[in-house]
């Protein structure tokens, strides 16, 4: 690994382990997803004050995290990739388009990004997807390379569109460590993971990924909940969590984003960083 490329990934995992805070779904999602995300300065501004270690953003919303003290600046995970929220088939990207993928990772180095990232989606209704992603993650992998900018890959094991509302985590082990697999022979640096149903069999996500494993949220469920799954999840070997909508759309985004890195960094359990954020209620 070139040795720019470890050091912006040391400025995300601060002391090995991450919270990355992902409010970058106006890039693809329906407008459900976005709601708490209208003021996007108050967001920031609130999010930064209770000290994730990364916010994920887009290159349209990377500048709210300039003009901030160093010692207060979460890093800048971006958002690469895009799918058409107009389109039926709401995940399809607009990838296939691009000719090369030096654009994008010069954008993330003017806006100082510390890692760029980019999805592997397995839709079983959208086989076509799948291709574009590989596609684009070769394009993207040599022009990471190239600049020293680390790449987060994030294999997504999606349910077919029409159930339970689309845009679903399967949950099956077997998939998810299938998947994980491929991301890391594709040669990522990080692995932004969905959640496994049973979060015992997590460990084997992670043996597969050789490299950091974050878990990504997939969806919004009451805090106790996400705080005893994070802290089961962590205790099978991720290194953190990017989450979203379990963050931003909640009433107190601040004090979870407070729990969240009280277990990531402090090793707490889900019980004690349910404590954590009740003491500020
Ligand atoms: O990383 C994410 C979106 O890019 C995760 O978002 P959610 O936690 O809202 O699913």
């Amino acid at each position: 690994m070139r040795i720019s490329t470890k050091a912006r990934m040391n400025r995300m995992f601060t002391n090995g382990g991450c919270l990355d805070v992902a409010i970058d779904h106006g890039v693809c999602n329906e407008p459900s997803f976005l709601k708490g995300l209208e003021n996007m300065e108050a967001v920031v501004d609130s999010l930064v004050q209770a000290g994730p270690d990364a916010v994920q953003m887009t290159y349209g919303q990377a500048d709210l995290l300039q003009n901030r003290p160093e010692k207060d600046k979460p890093a800048l995970v971006m958002r690469i990739d895009m799918g058409n929220p107009y389109n039926d088939q709401r995940h399809r990207y607009m990838w296939s388009h691009l000719q090369n993928a030096d654009e994008p990772i010069i954008g993330a180095l003017e806006m100082d990004a510390a890692c760029v990232v980019v999805n592997l989606f397995m839709l079983p209704d959208e086989p076509e997807l799948f291709s574009q992603c590989v596609q684009n993650i070769s394009k993207v992998r040599a022009a990471c390379h190239k600049y020293g900018m680390p790449l987060m890959i994030e294999p997504l094991v999606m349910l077919p569109n029409d159930v339970r509302g689309g845009y679903q985590v399967d949950g099956d082990a077997e998939k998810i460590v299938t998947l994980t697999r491929l991301a890391m022979e594709m040669g990522a640096d990080i692995i932004k993971a969905d959640p496994t149903d049973d979060p015992e069999d997590f460990h084997r996500v992670v043996e597969a990924a050789r490299c950091p494993v974050l878990v990504r949220g997939g969806g919004k469920e009451d805090l106790k909940t996400v705080l005893k799954k994070t802290s089961a999840l962590l205790q099978q070997g991720a290194k953190g969590a990017v989450y979203g909508r379990n963050i931003y759309q909640h009433d107190n985004p601040s004090q979870v984003v407070k729990a969240l890195i009280a277990m990531i960094h402090d090793g707490v359990s889900g019980e004690e960083a349910w404590e954590i954020y009740q003491s500020a209620q």
